[in-house]
Order: C-alpha cells, then structure tokens, then sequence
C-alpha cells in the first residue's frame, strides 16, 4: 500500500540540548489505523508537532501526500486534520463560526452542509450557536475534534483522544474514527490506553527515548510476542509431570492437581498449541478437567519491550 505519509531520518535536537528525536524513518499507509505508543517523555508529541509542521526539526525530512511539510507546508498542512489535547480556539466565537473559520483557514471553499454534517456527527447540531466558553469540556473535545474534521483532512492526528473523556464520548470517538477509516481518512494516534490501541489500530509502532523501537501490524505483534498462559485442572493427582512434555515447559503443583504452561511467541496460534497439549496429555493418560487460559495483552507486550531496554 502507498505510504501517506513518509517521514526520514528526522532528529529533533531541543534549545536546551534535549535529543527527543533520533533518526526517525517511519512510513504511515493509506487508510490505515496507526497507533504510536510510548512511555512519558518518549517523543510522540514532537514526533506529530513536526509532521503538522508545528515543530522544527534539527534535520530529516517529512512529506504528507507528497508534499513536503517545510517547502511546501500549506500543501501538506490542508491534508491534516489534527485533534490536539486542548482547545485553543476563540472562547467568544460560536460553535459554527469556529468551523466556518477553520476550514476557510485551510483553503477550502465555504459548504456549510459540510458543516452542518461534521456537527451532527458530532453530536453538535444543537449546540452550533453556542459560544465555546459555554460549552461543558466533554463538548469542548467534540469541538475540537470537529475542527479537525471540517477541511476534509486525508490524515486525522489524534493526540491522547480519550483522555479524561467520559465513556459516552469515549464510545462516539471510537465509532466516529471507524467510519472515518472507512471513508479512507488515515488516523494516528496516541495514547496511553493500550487496549484501545489493540482494538482500534492496524499497526503499532512504539517510540523510546526518541527511537523507533518496533512497526508491526497489531494482529501480528499479538501473535509473535504474546503468551496464553494455561492452567489445566486435572481429575488425579499426578507425582511428577509425565514424560515427553518438555517442549512445553510444564509446571505441577505441589498437590498434583494442577498443570501450567506458557504457549506462544512462535507463528502457530495459540489455540492450536493447546489442543496439541491437550492431545499430548490425553496420550499419556491424564485427564483434564478444567482448562483455563489467559493471554497476554499488548499492554503486557508492552511493558516488556520499554522495560528490556537499557
Ligand atoms: N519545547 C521543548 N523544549 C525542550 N525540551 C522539550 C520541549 N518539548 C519537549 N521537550 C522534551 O522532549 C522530550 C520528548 O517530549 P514529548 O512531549 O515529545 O514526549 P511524549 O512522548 O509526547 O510524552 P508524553 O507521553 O508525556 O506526552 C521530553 O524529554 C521533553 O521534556
């Protein structure tokens, strides 16, 4: 798939000496859900202000539809729709007038059924004569997110959506950014809620200490780093763990009542893996009463990969 964006070998050195960008290459596909994680302090926030063309960077080199972000800025700027973490919008403007202004701001031509469609996804309609002071923080965000919208971005940035959002929003963000996708807008986003990012994203790329650590298609990443842990409760107690299970790494407990293994990490989904074990145990004439299986989340898959690193 044509990559939307290409970013190379950016760096991003600050004025107080602070590397937060380290030779970042990183290609986002057409129409792709892309989710960036990484720990406090990692660089996402510098990572997106300089694709928006917010941030300078040191050196390296960002194109959003082949446009180059610093050459040809306006060009790149109106294919971006980003949703910051605040609203830094005229207090005293209405709603509407907000929009209006937005998307005249990015060269496009006035539609206000443009308009009047991105408010009533939003759940806005009623609120579009209300000035954005007067508005609760939960509708603040739906603004926000609206002003985004409204120029047609082909690439949606969204930085830290769900934070301290409630669960009603939290639902319309996520069912909004789905139809997006499917109208082909591209999304990247941040957060720190992993599973949303497990649920929602295509890709995964986790940024440390300014570097790209790891891209990877989620499914994929879920099935070679994640683990399913098994426990299997068995009807008579064993006195040690029958022979020829060692690929599996079994663990008995003391009273012999209960198996454990850990099953993963390899190309062969999981769900095969137990039912080998199972057919295993079965042949060697112990009975299995309970199963239960527990697998690793990204979250787990996470912590793990910023945790290794020195
Ligand atoms: N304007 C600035 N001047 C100097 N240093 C900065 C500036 N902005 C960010 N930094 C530093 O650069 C590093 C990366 O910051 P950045 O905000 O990009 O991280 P982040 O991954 O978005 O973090 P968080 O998850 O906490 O938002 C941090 O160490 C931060 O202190």
């Amino acid at each position: 798939m044509d990559p939307i964006v290409v970013i190379s070998g950016l760096d991003k050195v600050y004025a107080g000496g602070h590397h937060a960008l380290k030779s970042v290459d990183l290609e986002i596909r057409r129409g792709e859900i892309f989710a960036l994680l990484g720990p406090n302090g990692a660089g996402k926030t510098t990572l997106i202000g300089i694709v928006c063309g917010l941030v300078r960077p040191t050196s390296g080199r960002v194109t959003v539809g082949g446009a180059d972000i610093r050459r040809d800025y306006r060009a790149a700027r109106s294919r971006i729709g980003l949703v910051p973490q605040e609203l830094s919008t005229d207090m005293f403007s209405t709603v509407w007038q907000t929009l209006v202004f937005s998307r005249g701001l990015f060269g496009r031509s006035s539609d206000p059924a443009k308009v009047e469609q991105v408010l009533r996804d939003l759940s806005l309609w009623d609120k579009r004569d209300a000035k954005i002071m007067t508005l609760s923080g939960g509708m603040k965000r739906r603004v926000l997110i609206a002003k985004a919208l409204v120029h047609e971005p082909e690439v949606l940035f969204l930085d830290e959506p769900t934070a301290g959002v409630d669960v009603e929003l939290r639902r319309d963000m996520w069912a909004l950014v789905r139809r997006l996708r499917e109208q082909g807008t591209t999304i990247i986003l941040t957060t720190h809620y992993i599973e949303e990012a497990e649920e929602m994203a295509d890709r995964i790329g986790v940024i440390d200490g300014g570097e790209i650590i790891l891209v990877e298609e989620t499914a994929a990443l879920m099935r070679k780093m994640g683990r399913t842990e098994v426990t299997i409760g068995i009807a008579e107690p064993l006195p040690a763990v029958p022979p020829g299970l060692e690929d599996w790494a079994i663990g008995l407990s003391e009273d012999g009542c209960v198996l454990t293994a850990t099953l993963g990490g390899g190309e062969q989904p999981d769900d095969a893996g137990v039912a080998d074990l199972l057919k295993a145990l079965a042949a060697r004439g112990v009975d299995a009463r309970t199963i239960a299986m527990e697998r690793s989340s990204l979250e787990d898959i996470f912590v793990d990969l910023v945790g290794r690193r020195p």
